[in-house]
């Protein structure tokens, strides 16, 4: 989460946290706490199948929109877009290796900062799988 002050003193978990304290919230280590996530850093999307976890602001075990007052605002215009940019990337192009990269090499790592980035950029290959005719096809939308 983004930085934000204390706007009273408070006492939370035996820390005093004074007035005008400067807050950042480790959302990093809360979504991976082993007490919370089963075998948290393995890369298994299908555990979030099994119960309905909000991902605004509800629910503390995951929190990529913050939470509270300042949560983010355009929440749900980013998991729309990220949505709409999935489902083309896949109907578009067949996705793929390069040629030598085995699956159990690729390192999913990331590394920490304000904007999270992969420690190892991924390298994937994309092939057009519409002809390109159909790829490029304006559709006129109905006004
Ligand atoms: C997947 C996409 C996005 C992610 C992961 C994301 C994440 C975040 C996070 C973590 C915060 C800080 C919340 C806090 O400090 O408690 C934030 C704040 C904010 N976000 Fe987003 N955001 C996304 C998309 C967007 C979009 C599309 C917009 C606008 C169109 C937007 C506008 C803002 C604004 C204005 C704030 C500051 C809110 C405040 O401080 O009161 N975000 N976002």
């Amino acid at each position: 989460m983004l930085p934000h002050k204390a706007s009273a003193g408070v006492k939370i978990a035996g820390y005093d946290v004074p007035k005008g304290a400067n807050i950042i919230v480790n959302v990093w280590a809360l979504a991976r706490d082993p007490e919370v996530w089963e075998d948290p850093l393995a890369f298994r999307p299908e555990r979030f199948l099994r119960e309905n976890i909000d991902i605004k602001g509800a629910d503390f075990r995951v929190l990529p929109f913050g939470a509270g007052r300042r949560v983010c605002p355009g929440a749900q215009l980013g998991i729309n877009l990220v949505a709409s940019m999935l489902g083309h990337m896949l109907h578009h192009f067949s996705w793929s290796l390069p040629e030598g990269t085995r699956p159990e090499d690729v390192e999913m790592m990331e590394t920490p900062g304000l904007v999270t980035f992969m420690a190892t950029p991924l390298k994937a290959v994309a092939t057009p799988r519409l002809d390109k005719e159909e790829l490029y096809r304006r559709v006129p939308s109905e006004m």
